[in-house]
C-alpha cells in the first residue's frame, strides 16, 4: 500500500500516477515519438513557407515544382500526426483513468468501518464523478504540452539564431516572465480549484440526501429549505468559477500581451533588415511563422497550467482516501463451511466508535454451540455493535473474540465474514432482479437452491405472480417491494449463504401481524443446525431462545432462560412487565418491545 505522503506538487502526484502510466507506457511512448514529428513538422513548413516565397518571387520553377509535392508530403505527415495523437492520448488518459478508479474504488470497498462512518457517499461519489475526470490535465494534453514546450523553444530558438541572431535574442525575452507568473499564477488556481472541488463534493452529499430521501422532504416540507440550500451552493459556486476564469484571464492577459510585444518587435526589426537587405522576404516569413510557435504556447501556457493544477488538487482530495490503511490486501470472497456448531467467546473486550465513548468496556460473553440466543436490551446497549464486531466490521480496541476456539484476529476478512449470516433490521436490496439479488449471496447458486430458499422464506409465491418472475426488477434498494417482501427476501437471501452462524435482528415494527407471522416462521427455519444469535424485540423468540442476554449500557446484566430470569428482580421483568401494562399482555403474538422503554 501506498505510504504517508503529503501532496505538495506535481511530483508526489507523479509518484502515485506512475505505475499506471507505466501500464500505458506504449501509448505515451508514441505520443513522446510524435512530439518530435510535431516539431519537426513546425520547422518544416516554416522553412517550406519561406523557400516557398523566396523561389516563387525570383521565378525559381525548378525549385519550385519539387516544394509543392514536399509541402503535400508535410500536410499528409501532419494528418497523420493529429490523428494518432488524439488517438494516443485518448488511450493513455482513458487507460490511466480506467486503471486508477478501479483501484480507488477497491479501496474503498476494503476500507475499515470506522473509516467508512465518517464519510459521506455523495463526497465518495465525487471522486468518481469529479476528481478522477479532473485528472485529464497531468495526464493527458497538458502534460504533453508542459513537455513539447521546452523542446519546441530550443528547436526554434536554434533555428531562429541562424536566420538572424539578433532578431532571435528579442523574441525569447518574454519566456521567463510567463514562467514566472506561471508559477505564482499556478499557486492561486491551485488553492482556487482545491475550493471548487470541496464544494462540487458538498453538492453530491445534498444531491445524494435529496434524492434518497425525497418523500421524508416532501412529508416534512422541507423542499424549499432544501432548495434554497441547492441555489446557494451553486451561487457559491458559480463565484469561484467566476473568481477562476478571472485570474486564468488575467494570467492570460499578461502572457498575451508579452506575446505580442515579442510579435510586433521581431516583425518591425524583420521588416526593417528586409528593407535593408540583410534579410530575404522568404527569410522574414520563415522567421515571423516561427515566431509565433514561440509566442503560441506562452499564451496556451495558462490554460494547460489551470489543467495541471486542477489535476493536482483532484489528487489531493483521492489521496485522503488511499492513505487510509485497508483490512485486507485483496477483495474477500465467500467460503463455504461444512454446516458446525459454532461456540463464540468475547473475552475482555473494549471497544468505542470514536476512540473516547467506551461501548463495550472489558466486555464477556460466551455463546455455547448451536444455541438460539437471544439478546434483549434497550436501545443503545451495544447489541448492533456486537454484531458488527463479530462481523470484523469493527476490530476491538483491546480483548479478543474467538469462535470455535480461533481468534477472529487470525481469520481472514473472507474466512471471518463467510462464518455469518446476517438478516439485519434495515434490509439493503440492490437495483437490479429478484435473481440477481438472491444469487448475490453466494457464488454458484442453482436455480432449484434459489427457488428452495424462496419457498422456506415464503416469497416463492409472490415472486411468481411477478411480470418476470425471478426476472422482475425490484428497483433502486429494492423500493418495487413492500417492507414484508424485502424482509423476506433477505432471509432468502441469508438461507442461501448458508454460513454456520445465524445473525438476526428482529426489526418487525413495519410488518402487520399476518407478514409478522410468515417472516417469523421463515426466520425458525433458518435455526436449525447453527448457532444463532438474535436481537429478539418477539416475545416467542425471548420463550423459545436457549439462553436470553439481557445487556445494558454495553454490560451483561442478565442471563438465562426466559423462565429462569423472569424470576428475577431486574431490567428483564422491567421489560417484560412494562410491555404488559402498555395494554398488550404477553403473548406468543405480541411483540416484546425493548425499543419502546
Ligand atoms: N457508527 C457509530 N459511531 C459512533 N457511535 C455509534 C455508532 N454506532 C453506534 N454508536 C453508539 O454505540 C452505542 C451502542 O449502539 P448500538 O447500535 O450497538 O445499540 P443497540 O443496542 O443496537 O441499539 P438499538 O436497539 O437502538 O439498535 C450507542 O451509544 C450508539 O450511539
Amino acid at each position: 500500500m501506498m505510504g504517508r505522503l503529503a501532496i505538495k506538487d506535481v511530483r508526489t502526484t507523479y509518484s502515485i500516477l506512475k505505475p499506471y502510466m507505466i501500464a500505458h507506457r506504449k501509448a505515451y511512448m508514441g505520443l513522446f515519438l510524435l512530439l518530435f514529428v510535431d516539431i519537426g513538422l513546425t520547422l518544416s513548413f516554416s522553412w517550406f513557407f519561406g523557400h516557398l516565397t523566396d523561389a516563387a518571387i525570383h521565378s525559381h520553377f525548378g525549385l519550385m515544382k519539387w516544394l509543392v509535392p514536399l509541402g503535400a508530403l508535410l500536410v499528409a505527415v501532419s494528418i497523420a500526426s493529429t490523428y494518432l495523437t488524439t488517438l494516443w492520448e485518448t488511450i493513455a488518459t482513458n487507460g490511466v483513468k480506467r486503471d486508477f478508479s478501479a483501484d480507488v474504488f477497491k479501496h474503498i470497498l476494503q476500507l475499515p468501518g470506522k473509516h467508512i462512518d465518517g464519510k459521506h457517499s455523495g463526497d465518495l461519489l465525487a471522486h468518481f464523478t469529479n476528481d478522477i475526470h479532473n485528472l485529464d490535465g497531468i495526464i493527458g494534453s497538458s502534460l504533453i504540452y508542459l513537455i513539447k514546450l521546452p523542446f519546441i523553444y530550443v528547436a526554434v530558438f536554434i533555428y531562429l539564431l541562424q536566420i538572424s541572431w539578433k532578431l532571435a535574442l528579442v523574441s525569447v525575452f518574454v519566456a521567463p516572465v510567463a514562467m514566472v507568473s506561471g508559477v505564482v499564477f499556478g499557486f492561486m488556481l491551485r488553492k482556487n480549484n482545491r475550493l471548487i472541488q470541496d464544494l462540487v463534493a458538498r453538492m453530491n452529499v445534498l444531491l445524494n440526501e435529496t434524492f434518497s430521501g425525497l418523500f421524508v422532504i416532501r412529508s416534512f416540507l422541507m423542499e424549499k429549505f432544501i432548495f434554497a440550500k441547492y441555489v446557494n451552493r451553486n451561487q457559491e459556486l458559480y463565484a469561484l468559477e467566476l473568481q477562476n476564469a478571472k485570474l486564468r484571464g488575467w494570467f492570460y492577459v499578461g502572457s498575451q500581451a508579452a506575446a505580442s510585444v515579442t510579435f510586433l518587435i521581431s516583425l518591425c526589426l524583420g521588416s526593417y533588415y528586409v528593407s535593408s537587405g540583410v534579410l530575404t522576404v522568404g527569410a522574414l516569413l520563415t522567421f515571423i511563422n516561427l515566431v509565433n510557435h514561440l509566442v503560441y504556447p506562452l499564451t496556451e501556457l495558462a490554460g494547460q497550467w489551470a489543467g495541471l493544477q486542477k489535476s493536482i488538487s483532484a489528487m489531493e482530495r483521492i489521496f485522503k482516501i488511499l492513505e487510509i490503511e485497508i483490512e485486507s490486501d485483496s477483495l474477500p470472497e465467500a467460503i463455504a463451511y461444512k454446516p458446525m456448531l459454532s461456540a463464540i467467546h468475547f473475552k475482555d473486550v473494549s471497544f468505542s466508535y470514536d476512540g473516547q465513548k467506551l461501548v463495550f468496556d472489558q466486555f464477556h460473553m460466551q455463546i455455547p454451540p448451536g444455541k438460539i440466543v437471544a439478546i434483549v436490551g434497550l436501545s443503545g446497549a451495544g447489541k448492533s455493535t456486537l454484531f458488527h464486531l463479530l462481523q470484523g466490521f469493527y476490530l476491538p480496541q483491546s480483548g479478543s473474540i474467538t469462535i470455535n476456539g480461533r481468534s477472529t484476529a487470525a481469520l481472514t476478512v473472507s474466512e471471518q465474514r463467510s462464518l455469518f449470516a446476517h438478516v439485519s433490521q434495515e434490509t439493503v436490496l440492490f437495483s437490479g432482479t429478484v435473481r440477481e439479488n438472491l444469487q448475490l449471496a453466494k457464488p454458484g447458486i442453482t436455480d432449484a437452491q434459489m427457488i428452495q430458499a424462496a419457498s422456506i422464506a415464503g416469497i416463492h409465491t409472490f415472486i411468481t405472480a411477478l411480470p418476470n418472475g425471478y426476472d422482475t426488477e425490484i428497483g433502486e434498494r429494492g423500493s418495487r417491494l413492500s417492507g414484508g417482501q424485502r424482509q423476506r427476501m433477505a432471509i432468502a437471501r441469508a438461507l442461501l449463504k448458508d454460513a454456520p452462524i445465524l445473525l438476526l435482528d428482529e426489526g418487525t415494527s413495519a410488518l402487520d401481524s399476518e407478514t409478522e407471522y410468515h417472516v417469523q416462521k421463515a426466520m425458525e427455519k433458518l435455526l436449525h443446525n447453527r448457532t444463532t444469535l438474535v436481537i429478539a424485540h418477539r416475545l416467542s423468540t425471548v420463550q423459545n431462545a436457549d439462553l436470553i442476554l439481557v445487556m445494558d449500557e454495553g454490560k451483561i446484566v442478565q442471563m438465562g432462560r426466559h423462565e429462569e430470569i423472569i424470576r428475577q428482580e431486574g431490567l428483564y421483568r422491567r421489560l417484560y412487565r412494562l410491555q404488559a401494562e402498555k395494554g398488550a399482555p404477553p403473548s406468543d403474538d405480541h411483540s416484546f418491545d425493548t425499543r419502546v422503554v
